[in-house]
């Protein structure tokens, strides 16, 4: 597909994740989209772009979806998704993001035979750098398989996996992920404040350093170990940091619970 070929969609719920892809969409050429938004402020910021309807009673007739993007919360699926069911047919894809909804929940919900596929984004998708894990449900056809990993690959990078319970612990690391990052930035900005330094300095030098971190990551060969280890010099400042970032039951031991903590959740949400 080329970088205008976005078949027609259909989003069901503009919010932080529904619009951060549709922005990354938008960008990448999509042409035709209906957005299913009872919140209209929640879609304003693509009026003009795409149609959006309160409901899915106000769909345009005759539009046909090559693929409908399901970004509710989990706890609306099974009031809203039977509304979807007349949708199912060889020609249309369901793309799930919701956290914790496995695949044969909603096909139950869509009328038992639809095709369903369950991915778990990230937010960086709004800027095209998202990590997206995508697993097909069964009937999925190659070519809706296709469809899907266009799309999500047009907002970052896609990895498929066929074992459904793996988006479970995807969910807490890549899905979660941008929200660990950003409350790094966060406490680092406030150390900063703490140790005198000006808040508008603070926060520039916070978002600034993680950004570049990330840039850096992206582009070295190097893997993050190393890429931490060339910042710590031997006997510096660095090194008297990270003997308490990595002290006994601080970071490392943290994230292990973290991600766990979430993974349990989103095993919780399931169903
Ligand atoms: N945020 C993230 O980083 C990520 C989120 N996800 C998943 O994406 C999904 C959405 O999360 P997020 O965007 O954060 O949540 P939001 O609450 O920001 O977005 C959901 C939107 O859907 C609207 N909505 C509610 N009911 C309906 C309906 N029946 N039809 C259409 N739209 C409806 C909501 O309106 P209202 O506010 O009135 O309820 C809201 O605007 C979740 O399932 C989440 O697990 C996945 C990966 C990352
Ligand atoms: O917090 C959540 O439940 C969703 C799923 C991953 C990121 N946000």
């Amino acid at each position: 597909m080329t970088e205008t070929s976005l078949p027609p969609l259909l989003l069901v719920g503009c919010g932080k994740m529904g619009g951060a892809m549709l922005a990354g969409w938008l960008e990448r050429g999509l042409a035709e989209a209906v957005v299913v938004e009872p919140q209209p402020a929640a879609a304003a910021a693509f009026a003009g772009r795409v149609t959006v309807v309160p409901s899915p009673a106000a769909i345009p007739a005759g539009f046909r979806p090559a693929a409908v993007v399901l970004a509710i919360k989990p706890q609306e699926a099974a009031a809203t998704l039977p509304a979807f069911a007349h949708l199912a047919g060889p020609d249309t894809v369901f793309l799930s993001i919701m956290a914790g909804r496995n695949v044969a929940g909603m096909r139950g919900l869509l009328g038992g035979a639809a095709a369903v596929i369950r991915a778990m984004p990230n937010t960086p998708a709004a800027v095209r750098q998202g990590f997206t894990v995508a697993c097909p449900g069964p009937g999925v056809t190659s070519g809706q398989k296709a469809l899907a990993d266009t799309l999500l690959s047009s907002v970052g990078e896609v990895a498929w996996v066929e074992d459904e319970t793996m988006i479970d612990p995807v969910t807490a690391v890549s899905g979660g992920g941008p929200a660990y990052v950003f409350l790094l930035a966060e406490v680092m900005e406030a150390a900063a404040i703490e140790q005198g330094l000006p808040p508008d300095l603070a926060r520039r030098m916070a978002r600034a350093t993680v950004a570049g971190s990330g840039a850096l990551l992206a582009a070295s060969p190097e893997n993050s170990a190393q890429l931490r280890k060339n910042v710590t010099s031997p006997k510096g400042t660095t090194e008297r940091a990270l003997a308490v970032l990595m002290q006994p039951e601080a970071w490392p031991v943290l994230m292990s619970k973290a991600i766990a903590a979430a993974t349990d959740r989103s095993r919780e949400l399931g169903g």
